[in-house]
């Protein structure tokens, strides 16, 4: 496994009679580190952990997927064996070519209680806290890059790990009786799912820090208002909704709206000189191609809408 190390290194020169002790930092980027576990490790490590599953449906004629977090017991609380699950079902998803957005929900209406407290408890090492920040960040951040268009449904609670995992959406859509919180504080925890990160990336770094401080539990309006929601929807009629607010933004081809994810995520995730050059090479597909030369005889005019959507 690849492994950013930082070696300290000494020296002592002598110069005019006095001793001068220099220290230098070198960052060894790219060393190889045998004592990281394999994913593969982890993987058996993990599945020992609780019950719960993650069931994945994709619809090929709308091109919209569906991740619900299924552990009913524990209002959807994410056991070892759900972690393992959901990075199953993120891969099946990396696979899905003519995808053009995932929805994420909690089954019977809650989003997520966050990680399984006997997991908590159980995996309370450093070996447990290490497989686990690992296989959760790395899942996580591949959620985050998927060239689909990622939504957040949040019902009922979001809390703990569960806002960990809302946050690696492009989209959080809030129905009116969802609580969200950072509670890892209250828990005596703190963040490694790369919910700081992307939370900070999402609402700033005063409201994040201001979140993580005192673990309050936000409602719906509230998420709206603070800028982490991007829509409200009435609890009863959530997905149908949620599916409202998403289809404009996947009206287009597939192939547009991947590369469209595509180009922000990168510009959002990589430098802004790397985020230029990838973006220079992401017309070619398209340039001159059908989609767009029948936009070109359609003779379109681009007007604002009437509804202001
Ligand atoms: C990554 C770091 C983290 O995620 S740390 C974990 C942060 N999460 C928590 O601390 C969750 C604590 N739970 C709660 O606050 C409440 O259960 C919430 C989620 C608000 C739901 O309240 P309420 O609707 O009244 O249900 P309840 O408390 O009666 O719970 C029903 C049963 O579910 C269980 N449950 C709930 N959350 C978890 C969890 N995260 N892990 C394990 N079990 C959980 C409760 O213990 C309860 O079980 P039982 O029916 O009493 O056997």
């Amino acid at each position: 496994m690849l492994n950013a190390k930082m070696i300290r290194s000494k020296f002592t020169v002598t110069f005019k009679n006095c001793k001068i002790v220099t220290q230098t930092f070198l960052i060894n980027s790219m060393s190889t580190d045998s004592s990281q576990p394999s994913f593969e490790e982890i993987r058996k490590y993990l599945w020992g952990f609780g019950k719960g599953n993650v069931n994945l449906s994709k619809n090929e004629d709308t091109g919209i997927a569906t991740l619900v977090l299924n552990n009913p017991e524990k209002r959807n609380a994410i056991s070892g064996q759900m972690m393992v699950h959901l990075r199953d079902c993120i891969e099946e998803l990396e696979k899905w070519k003519s995808g053009k957005a995932v929805i994420l929900q909690g089954h019977n209406n809650i989003f997520c209680s966050g990680a399984d407290l006997d997991f908590v408890r159980a995996a309370g090492t450093k070996q447990g806290a290490s497989y686990m920040s690992t296989w959760m960040q790395d899942t996580l951040n591949r959620l985050q890059r998927l060239p689909l268009i990622s939504v957040s449904l949040l019902e009922g609670f979001a809390i703990g790990g569960g806002a960990e995992v809302a946050v690696s959406c492009d989209y959080i859509v809030v129905a009116n009786n969802a609580k969200f919180g950072f509670v890892h504080a209250k828990m005596g925890l703190v963040p490694v799912w790369g919910g700081t990160t992307r939370l900070v990336n999402k609402i700033g770094q005063r409201k994040a820090l201001d979140m993580l401080l005192t673990s309050k539990v936000f409602r719906a309006v509230d998420c709206l208002n603070i800028g982490l929601a991007d829509a409200m929807v009435p609890t009863a009629e959530s997905f149908v909704k949620t599916m409202e607010w998403l289809s404009p933004r996947i009206q287009h081809h597939y192939t547009i709206v991947r590369a469209n994810k595509t180009s922000v995520i990168n510009t959002a995730l990589n430098s802004y000189q790397d985020s230029l050059a990838k973006e220079k090479t992401m017309l070619v597909p398209f340039w001159g191609g059908q989609l767009n030369i029948e936009a070109l005889n359609k003779k379109i005019k681009h007007e604002p809408s009437q509804n202001g959507d």
